[in-house]
């Protein structure tokens, strides 16, 4: 994996949120992978299935983190994968995972700002997110850039926590996401606002059908949302 420098942190909102994950960044997939027992890798497979007729040859990975995203968008086929973030802590653990599995020429990474990408137009077959959305300053502003980006035809596939709504699972995950899941975060990750912030911005984050809205408003159409796990997380689907 290319580590493409970029430098733009401006935005003491955007450098917060990059301290942040460079800050839990060495147990990042250790976390997700216990705190999710595991379903993320599954959650994961299966957004990235929805392409599978699409045959993408040039995939961008938005908010690519430590790249298990990226990694899992190989089973597309691709000729590239191009991944941005704007936490170098992530990027730098994605690389040492790259190098280890021998991947590094596949999937090129970028330090940046999903919200300001540094692409042309219509130059990706698929941009993909998993689990980054949420984490956007502005949502619109960020989706319109993946919109741009996109080649017509092309699609837009996003996986992102819900908020499932049928009894017991709302309240059996509402007591997991606001006891459990802070108590082990912080344990683990010794970041004491990271696992609390994650409940907090999946309750205040549009899911469902006032997400899909949000991706027509920037011009995607034929979307979808396909809930995960009793509504966990979604995949959301739009195209171009
Ligand atoms: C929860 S992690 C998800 C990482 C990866 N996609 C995965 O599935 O494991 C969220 C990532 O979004 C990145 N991020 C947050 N805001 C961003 C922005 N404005 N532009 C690019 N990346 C951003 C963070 O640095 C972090 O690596």
């Amino acid at each position: 994996m290319t580590v493409v420098p970029y430098k733009d942190k401006q935005d003491p909102k955007k450098a917060q949120v990059a301290e942040m994950f460079n800050n839990i960044s060495p147990k990042y997939d250790l976390l997700n992978h216990v705190l999710s027992l595991g379903i993320d890798i599954i959650w994961r497979k299966k957004a990235v299935k929805v392409l599978k007729n699409d045959h993408p040859k040039l995939i961008l990975d938005i908010a690519t983190g430590t790249g298990d995203f990226a990694i899992e968008a190989l089973a597309l086929n691709p000729d590239k994968i191009i991944g941005v973030d704007i936490s170098e802590g992530m990027l730098s653990e994605g690389q040492k995972k790259m190098i280890k599995k021998g991947l590094q020429d596949k999937i090129e990474m970028h330090l940046g700002d999903s919200e300001g990408l540094q692409f042309e137009d219509n130059k990706f077959d698929a941009v993909i997110v998993s689990f980054g959305v949420r984490n956007f300053e502005n949502l619109e502003k960020g989706l319109a850039d993946m919109y741009r980006v996109l080649k017509p035809g092309g699609k837009t596939v996003i996986l992102e926590f819900s908020k499932p709504r049928a009894f017991p699972m709302k309240q059996a995950y509402s007591f997991y996401s606001n006891t459990i899941l802070p108590q082990v975060g912080k344990i683990v990750s010794k970041d004491n606002s990271a696992y609390t912030y994650l409940p907090e911005s999946v309750e205040a984050f549009p899911d469902g059908e006032d997400f899909l809205a949000v991706l027509k408003k920037v011009g995607f159409h034929s979307t979808v949302c396909k809930p995960l796990t009793f509504g966990i997380s979604s995949i959301y689907v739009g195209q171009k």
